[in-house]
């Protein structure tokens, strides 16, 4: 999918959510649990409620692969059953020397065709490029993420005073462009956002945090919409265990329409 189709979609929508799937057998409803195979049930579960609000899901592979066998042919299976105008992000967080970088591509880019894929920047240049190499995928990432220990290298100043993810944002622009790369920016970042959006104002933001880990929407709204909207903002437990029982299909609905609406006033307001 590329920039124009997934701006178009959001504005279709009046969205930029991304549902995460971040499913785990111990927290799905316990009637679920009988299924041939759960963990595709919930999710489909989940996409039929969640379709009409959401312009991508981000299944974190970690939840699939901790099953095995088994896990993968769940993700494969929920890949399938995904709307095709929707867009896909295997949340993976790669990133190897490049020959192993090009392996983990054709996994996630050809033998699954997932439309992009979170990249852990550490390794440079030749760990990120390979993802770039394949016509109609995209890189996300990370550069300044949600968690408590972001702390420790990505806001550590080097002696010039500049932050680890402003060095990161720098040189990783001119790797790719706004038509194949976007950036992990953590919500609960708060003003940092427009830090990141100064220095690549033209791509689309990956946006973590919302719900659960209680970032704000607004915020980040507010610090980092751009023209073409430029966010994709994820939520993940609060939207797909808002309910544990029969009806957390329809609960799962009822968080993802708020949010939907709160992002319809925001579009209004900023684009
Ligand atoms: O900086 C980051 C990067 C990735 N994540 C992932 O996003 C979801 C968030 O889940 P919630 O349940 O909405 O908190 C999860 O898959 C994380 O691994 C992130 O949180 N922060």
């Amino acid at each position: 999918m590329n920039r124009k189709q997934l701006f178009e979609q959001i504005q279709n929508k009046s969205s930029f959510l991304c549902v995460g799937l971040d499913t785990d057998l111990s927290k799905i409803p316990g009637h679920l649990l009988k299924e041939k195979d759960p963990v595709f049930e919930f999710n489909k579960q989940i996409i039929d409620a969640t379709a009409d609000f959401a312009v991508s899901y981000k299944p974190n592979i970690a939840f699939y692969e901790a099953l095995g066998p088994k896990g993968w042919e769940s993700l494969q299976k929920t890949l399938e059953y995904i709307p095709k105008e929707i867009f896909t992000i295997a949340d993976a967080k790669r990133g190897d020397i490049g020959n192993t970088s090009s392996l983990y591509a054709k996994a996630f880019f050809e033998t699954m065709n997932f439309d992009s894929i979170t990249v852990a920047p550490y390794m440079g240049v030749d760990s990120v490029k390979p993802f770039l190499e394949f016509e109609g995928k995209w890189v996300i990432l990370l550069a300044l993420t949600s968690n408590e220990g972001s702390k420790d290298f990505q806001l550590f100043s080097s002696k010039e005073g500049k932050p680890l993810f402003q060095e990161v944002l720098e040189k990783s622009n001119l790797w790719g462009s706004p038509e194949n790369m976007m950036y992990v920016v953590g919500a609960t970042r708060g003003e940092k956002i427009a830090e990141v959006r100064k220095i690549v104002p033209n791509h689309f933001f990956l946006v973590p945090g919302v719900g659960a880990q209680g970032g704000s929407l607004e915020e980040v709204a507010k610090f980092g919409m751009n023209k073409d909207c430029g966010l994709l903002v994820n939520s993940s437990r609060g939207i797909i265990y808002a309910g544990n029982d029969r009806n957390f299909a329809q609960a799962a609905k009822g968080e993802a329409r708020k949010l939907k609406e709160e992002m319809k006033v925001l579009l209004e307001r900023y684009l």
